[in-house]
């Protein structure tokens, strides 16, 4: 790329060449789809161009474009985009994707992390290995099976039905992951970094209350009511990665009964429940939630449009 002929735009702290893609993407966390987003994209860089401009500062880049969606009728859009502006970097957002295994957590959450720019996406799957390594299997077995067959080294679950076994052993798994998730979702307010967990352990009713009512975190259930569709993603995903199919399809039931738990208790928590069926609309309806639990943040600090635009 030719560096000296093209725009740079200045951070506070550094320097980068104006790329279409990056305000694309913020475009996009802001509501508007791909070829839209692209499109204006373009404009912004042909109007800066045309004004022969070599170096602008990120806010007046958000404000042109701020002033741009607004002269385009994309008022909604461009609140929006200034919301986003106005959190990302300066506030850190915890965004919490649960679901049962093969709902759509870890495909969800990338695509979220893309729109919005998020660098960090953490598995529940990673975290439960770093905690097998601090836990010994004598003292939390569970913790050394997967979610839908932890039930089989409980010690206490005689008499009990088998639907009751298996919620047992799925809680008593999820727990000990669940203490490594809040190290996690700490430290990352601590050093005021935003990130996506996601994963089958993040249960509702599990978690601890100050994390549920923490503004900063925002906490989502992802579900497939369809039986069908359901097993489709196992065989989707046994096609281009090495998870193996055959496991999840001989656990399909249990797989199905946590399922039906992890909607039940993010119910009880007021926790919102989203269809995974097409990845675009599940995608758009997280970052609706997402957006609007933003916007309630920063009216809690009583900030107005303006004051944002001035901020950012
Ligand atoms: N809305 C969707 N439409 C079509 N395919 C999807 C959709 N969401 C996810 N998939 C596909 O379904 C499969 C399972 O998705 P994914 O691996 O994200 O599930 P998961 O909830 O993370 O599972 P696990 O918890 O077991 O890791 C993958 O092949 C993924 O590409
Ligand atoms: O435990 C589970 O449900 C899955 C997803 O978290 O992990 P694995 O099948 O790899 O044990």
């Amino acid at each position: 790329m030719d560096l000296q002929n093209d725009i740079v735009v200045r951070g506070k702290s550094y320097e980068m060449p104006f790329s279409k893609g990056i305000l694309a993407r913020s475009l996009m966390a802001a509501g508007l789809k791909p070829s839209i987003a692209y499109r204006i994209a373009w404009d912004i860089y042909e109007m800066l161009k045309k004004e022969n401009i070599k170096v602008i500062d990120k806010a007046e880049l958000r404000r042109r474009v701020y002033y741009y969606l607004i002269s385009k009728n994309y008022d909604e859009v461009a609140k929006k985009y200034l919301l986003w502006r106005m959190v990302l970097g300066r506030r850190p957002i915890v965004i919490l994707i649960g679901g049962a295994s093969g709902v759509g957590t870890s495909t969800i959450a990338f695509e979220i992390a893309s729109r919005l720019g998020i660098s960090s996406v953490i598995g529940t799957d990673s975290i439960r290995e770093v905690m097998r390594k601090v836990i010994s299997r004598d003292l939390i077995p569970t913790l050394y099976e997967s979610s839908y067959t932890a039930w089989k080294v409980l010690k206490d679950n005689y008499e009990e039905d088998n639907k009751t076994k298996y919620i047992k052993g799925f809680e008593r798994h999820s727990e000990a992951v669940l203490t490594g998730v809040e190290g996690v979702i700490n430290r990352c307010l601590l050093e005021g970094q935003s990130v996506i967990i996601e994963g089958t352990h993040l249960v509702p009713t599990l978690l601890k209350d100050n994390y549920l009512e923490n503004p900063h975190i925002i906490f989502i259930m992802l579900t497939i009511y369809d039986e069908k569709l359901h097993k489709m993603r196992f065989y989707a995903r046994g096609r281009v990665s090495s998870r193996p199919t055959e496991r999840y399809l001989r656990y399909f039931k249990i797989i199905r009964i946590i399922n039906e738990y992890m909607v039940e208790t993010a119910k009880k928590k007021g926790v919102p429940v989203i269809e995974n069926i097409k990845i675009s609309e599940t995608v758009d309806k997280c970052l609706n939630i997402i957006t609007e639990r933003l916007k309630n943040m920063i009216e809690l600090e009583g900030l107005s449009e303006e004051d944002m635009l001035e901020s950012v």
